[in-house]
C-alpha cells in the first residue's frame, strides 16, 4: 500500500476529480428510475406540463451522468498511467542500487517481467479502483435502499436476488480467478520462450533446433488457448445465467405487485423503478465480483514490486569524500562463498601486487579466476578477509573512488544501443575525442572505428549486432582503458581476438599504460607468459605466485597446465 501511496502523491487532484465524478455518476444512475416513475405517474394522470418538466430533468440527469462517466474514465486513466510510470521508475531506480548478488537472487529475466507485466497489472488495478471502488458500493447500497423504499412489500425479492447473484458470482469468479492466474503464468512462459528463442536464434538455426523449439512453444501456446477457451466458456454461460435470474426476479416482482396495482394503479410506475433498481443491484454485484477477481491478481503483482522495493542492496558504500587510489592490490586471507551456496569458491587467498605490475591469473576452468577478480571492484564482497586497493580496504572507500580506480573488462563484452561514443563515455563520462582516440588505439579498435563514416558517432545497434565478436571485445577494452584506471582487469577479454591483435593490445598496454596494474585472466598460459607475475588458482586455492620461469621450475600445477597446453599447441602446429 505504501507503494500506491507514494506513487499517488502527484495525482491527488485528479483522484479527487475521479472519485467525485464516480459519485455523481451513481447519483445520476439512482435518480433516473425515480424520474421514470414520476413520468409514468404523470402520463397516467395525464399531467402533460409535468411530463415535459420531468422529461427535461431525465435528459439532463442522463447527460450529467454521461459527462461524469467520461470525466471519471479520463481521470482514472490519467492517474493509472501516471502512477504506473512512477512505480516503474521507482522500481527501476531501486534495481540500479542493487548489487550483483541482489540481481542474481531475482534473476534478470524475472526483474524484467516485474517491471513490465506486474506493473501493467497494478495499472489495471488502479484504473479499476478509481472507476469502481466508490461507484460499486454506493450503487449497491443506494439501489438496495431505494428498492426497499419503492415497494417495501417486495423486500424478500431483493434479498433473494442478492443471495442468488452473490452465490453465483462468488463461486464462478472464484473458479475463474484460479484459471486467470494460470493464464497469466502461461502468458509469462510464452513471453519467456519467445524471448529466449529469438535472442538465441543463431544457436537455434545452427543446431537446426527450429522444430524442437517450435514444438515447445506450441505446447505452451496450446495450453494457453485451452485455458482461454475454458474461461471464455464460463463467461459465456454466466451472462445468460445472470440475465435469467434478473428476468425471473422481474417476473416475480410483477406477479406479486399485481395485487398492489389493483389496489392502487399508480404502483405501475413504482414497479418500473423497482425493477430498475434490481438490475442495478445485480450489476453492482457482478462488477464487484469481477473487480475483486482482478484485484487479487494485481495484489500479487503489488507484492512482487514490494519485494523489489524492500530489498536492501547487499553492498553499501560509505559516505566518504572521493579519494585517489593507486594500483596496489592486496588480498589478505580472503575467502568467498556465493550467495545461496554453501561451499566456498575461494579459500584463504593472500597476495600483494605493486602499482603498475602486469599480473596473470591462470587456472583450470571453474578454478575461481573470475570470482577472485570480481572482488577487486566489489561486484561481490569477500565473505572473509580483506581486499585492498591503493592500500585501503575496498569497503572503506566511496563508490566513485573505487569505480575511478578499477576498470573491469568482462569475459562477455556487453555494449548498449546508442553510439560508440556513448559506450566509451560509460568508462569516462566527459571523455573527449582525443581520449577516445588514445583508448581505441591501445585496444586496437581504431582500425575499424576509422572505417565507419561517423567515427565515434557511429551507431551501436541493440545487442551490438552490427559488430563482430572481436570488435565488441576491442570496444569493451577501449571503454575499460579510457578512464586511465589504476587497476585494469581483463577477464579473458581478448579471447575473440586473433593472435596478432592480442599481441598488439598487450604491447600497447605495456607502453601506454605502464602505471596501471593489469590483471590478465586467461586459461591459456601463452596469454600471460610475459606477465611480471602469475597467480595460479586450483579449486579456489592460490597454489602459486611468481614469474613464468619460477612457476615452471617449482609449481607442479602450473607445470601440468603448461605441458598440456604445449602438447596441444604442438599438435596444432603439426
Ligand atoms: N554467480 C554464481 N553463483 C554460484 N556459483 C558460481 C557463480 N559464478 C560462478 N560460480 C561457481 O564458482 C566457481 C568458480 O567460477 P569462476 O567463474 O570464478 O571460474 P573461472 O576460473 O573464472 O572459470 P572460467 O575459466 O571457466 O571462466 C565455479 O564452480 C562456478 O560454478
Amino acid at each position: 500500500m505504501t507503494i500506491l501511496k507514494n506513487a499517488s502523491k502527484k495525482f491527488h487532484v485528479s483522484i479527487i476529480f475521479a472519485v467525485l465524478a464516480a459519485a455523481l455518476m451513481v447519483l445520476a444512475t439512482l435518480w433516473q428510475p425515480k424520474l421514470l416513475q414520476s413520468i409514468i405517474n404523470a402520463i397516467m394522470k395525464q399531467e402533460s406540463n409535468k411530463i415535459m418538466g420531468i422529461g427535461f430533468w431525465l435528459i439532463t440527469i442522463a447527460v450529467i451522468g454521461l459527462i461524469a462517466g467520461v470525466i471519471n474514465t479520463i481521470m482514472s486513466a490519467k492517474v493509472a498511467q501516471g502512477m504506473a510510470a512512477e512505480i516503474r521508475e521507482a522500481a527501476f531506480r531501486k534495481i540500479q542500487t542493487f548489487s550483483f548478488g541482489n540481481i542474481e537472487q531475482f534473476s534478470s529475466g524475472n526483474l524484467v517481467v516485474r517491471l513490465t507485466n506486474d506493473i501493467n497489472q497494478i495499472q489495471n488495478l488502479i484504473m479499476i479502483l478509481l472507476q469502481s471502488l466508490v461507484r460499486i458500493p454506493l450503487l449497491f447500497i443506494g439501489s438496495f435502499i431505494l428498492a426497499m423504499v419503492t415497494i417495501p412489500q417486495l423486500w424478500w425479492v431483493i434479498i433473494l436476488l442478492v443471495i442468488i447473484i452473490g452465490c453465483i458470482t462468488f463461486f464462478s469468479f472464484g473458479v475463474m480467478g484460479k484459471h486467470f492466474k494460470k493464464i497469466q503464468r502461461l502468458i509469462d512462459k510464452v513471453n519467456e520462450l519467445a524471448k529466449e528463442n529469438l535472442m538465441g536464434i543463431r544457436v537455434v538455426k545452427s543446431f537446426v533446433q527450429e522444430k524442437r523449439q517450435t514444438q515447445g512453444f506450441a505446447n505452451t501456446s496450446d495450453q494457453l488457448m485451452h485455458e482461454n477457451i475454458l474461461v471464455g466458456n464460463v463467461f459465456s454461460m454466466l451472462m445468460p445465467l445472470f440475465m435469467l435470474v434478473a428476468n425471473m426476479a422481474i417476473v416475480v416482482s410483477i406477479y406479486f405487485a399485481g395485487d398492489l396495482v389493483r389496489a392502487n394503479p399508480y404502483v405501475v410506475g413504482a414497479i418500473t423503478s423497482f425493477t430498475n433498481y434490481l438490475m442495478q443491484i445485480m450489476m453492482a454485484l457482478i462488477i464487484g465480483g469481477m473487480m475483486s477477481m482482478m484485484a487479487s491478481r494485481a495484489v500479487v503483482s503489488l507484492g512482487r514490486i514490494k519485494e523489489i522495493m524492500d530489498t536492501n542492496p547487499m553492498l553499501k558504500y560509505p559516505d566518504k569524500p572521493i579519494q585517489k587510489l593507486d594500483g596496489a592490490v592486496e588480498f589478505d586471507n580472503v575467502s568467498f562463498v556465493y550467495p545461496d551456496e554453501t561451499k566456498p569458491t575461494l579459500k584463504n587467498i593472500s597476495f600483494q601486487v605493486n602499482p603498475g605490475e602486469r599480473i596473470g591469473i591462470v587456472g583450470a576452468t571453474g578454478s575461481g579466476k573470475t570470482t577472485l577478480a570480481q572482488l577487486i571492484p566489489r561486484i561481490f564482497d569477500a565473505t572473509k578477509g580483506i581486499v585492498k586497493v591503493g592500500g585501503v580496504n575496498v569497503q572503506d572507500v566511496n563508490e566513485t573512488s573505487l569505480r575511478n580506480a578499477v576498470a573491469y573488462v568482462l569475459q562477455r563484452p556487453i555494449l548498449f544501443s546508442g553510439t560508440i561514443a556513448d559506450n566509451l563515455r560509460q568508462g569516462k563520462r566527459d571523455a573527449n575525442e582525443t581520449e577516445m582516440k588514445r583508448a581505441s588505439d591501445i585496444a586496437q579498435a581504431s582500425e575499424f572505428i576509422d572505417t565507419r563514416e561517423q567515427g565515434f558517432a557511429a551507431p551501436v545497434e541493440e545487442r551490438s549486432s552490427n559488430f563482430s565478436g572481436g570488435q565488441k571485445q576491442r570496444l569493451s577494452i577501449t571503454r575499460g582503458v579510457i578512464g586511465n584506471p589504476s587497476v585494469l582487469i581483463l577477464d579473458d577479454s581478448t579471447s575473440a581476438l586473433d593472435a596478432k591483435s592480442e599481441k598488439l593490445v598487450k604491447e600497447a598496454l605495456d607502453k601506454k599504460m605502464n602505471h596501471t596494474t593489469t590483471f590478465i585472466i586467461s586459461e591459456k598460459i601463452s596469454s600471460v607468459i610475459n606477465a611480471d607475475r602469475i597467480l595460479v588458482l586450483d579449486k579456489g586455492k592460490l597454489v602459486g605466485f611468481g614469474t613464468h620461469q619460477e612457476l615452471l621450475a617449482n609449481n607442479s600445477i602450473y607445470q601440468e597446465i603448461y605441458q598440456t597446453q604445449k602438447g596441444k599447441q604442438e599438435k596444432g602446429d603439426q
